[in-house]
């Protein structure tokens, strides 16, 4: 007789960062990947006043966006005074923090994002940081679908590579499934900001994949076992099914933020329209210019949520 080790829960019992007794009697808490810990730092002092996480995959976008909001918020640097990479004593990830804001990157995938979301989720309860007055953001790329390349799109929810909208994490021999669910609310808020900033963007399903080959259905892959054919039925079909858009951690991402009963959005420019070819072969200038629309997406949201005009 087959076994069934597959666990659904829907675990959100409230709005909470951590839910783990063992964090309790611990003597400390070593936040390895980011270089911190909350014996050696003061993270109540450092972090107490953040509202907003923004995440993305490159460090160099972060360290950009970073800059950006200093730049937007004006914010005054006295003479001598920098901007830093607060987690420079580890080299997985860098984290700027500027007033409420923490510009974080989170490298490729669901693994790499799922360790630096639990560490910031603990960062933030180590804070004393109220979760009901944080929002997560994840600023990314993506593959479109149907969609003329540049569209940002605003994941309504987070589906696998199979159309399943919850992220399965095999725990004690068991599949435990998290669903992975947005906020509805604020994606109308970001779609309607963005329509008053200019910035072309859409409401879509975004599918999230364990791999960028053949998990996204390319065939420029160094193994390919399907047609073209094969390819665009399967694109297709999933654009039938509300897919706009086709990345690796929002599935993750929702899960995790979900789970903590934490708002949370996923804004992704799409780089190509993935009904048309595979390879990105976009100029520099442009592509970098295409990553800022969900940065000025967020960054007009947090300036209105800080009272600031943010419409220019
Ligand atoms: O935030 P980024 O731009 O890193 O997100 C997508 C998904 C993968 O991490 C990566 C693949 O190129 O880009
Ligand atoms: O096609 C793409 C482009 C960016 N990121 C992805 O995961 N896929």
């Amino acid at each position: 007789m087959a076994l069934d080790r597959h666990l659904r829960i829907d675990s959100q019992e409230g709005i909470s960062f951590v839910r783990n007794i063992h964090l309790d009697s611990m003597e400390e808490d070593v936040l390895y990947h980011l270089a911190l810990s909350n014996k050696s730092h003061d993270l109540k002092e450092i972090f107490g006043d953040v509202k907003f996480v923004c995440f993305g995959g490159s460090p160099s976008r972060m360290e950009k966006f970073a800059h950006y909001m200093v730049d937007q918020l004006k914010f005054k640097l006295t003479p001598g005074q920098t901007l830093y990479n607060i987690s420079k004593g580890s080299d997985r990830y860098v984290l700027y923090k500027m007033g409420p804001i923490i510009s974080v990157s989170h490298g490729m995938g669901i693994p790499s994002l799922s360790i630096l979301i639990h560490e910031i989720l603990k960062l933030l309860q180590h804070a004393g940081c109220d979760p009901s007055e944080v929002v997560f953001f994840r600023l990314g790329t993506s593959g479109g679908l149907g969609l003329d390349a540049g569209t940002v799109v605003i994941s309504e929810a987070a589906v696998d590579g199979i159309l399943r909208s919850y992220m399965e994490i095999p725990t004690l021999g068991l599949i435990i499934q998290h669903p992975a669910k947005l906020d509805e609310a604020l994606n109308k808020e970001l779609l309607q900001i963005s329509e008053e900033i200019g910035c072309k963007s859409e409401l879509g399903k975004t599918m999230c994949t364990y791999d960028f080959y053949e998990g996204q259905a390319r065939l420029d892959g160094a193994f390919c076992d399907y047609t073209e054919e094969d390819k665009l039925a399967f694109l297709k079909r999933a654009h039938e099914r509300g897919v706009r858009n086709i990345e690796m951690e929002s599935l993750c991402f929702a899960a995790m933020t979900h789970r903590a009963g934490v708002k949370s959005a996923v804004l992704c420019v799409t780089l190509l329209n993935r009904l048309n070819g595979d390879q990105i072969n976009t100029p520099h200038d442009v592509m970098e210019e295409w990553q800022a629309r969900p940065q000025r997406i967020v960054a007009a949201y947090i300036k209105k949520k800080l009272g600031m005009e943010y419409k220019s």
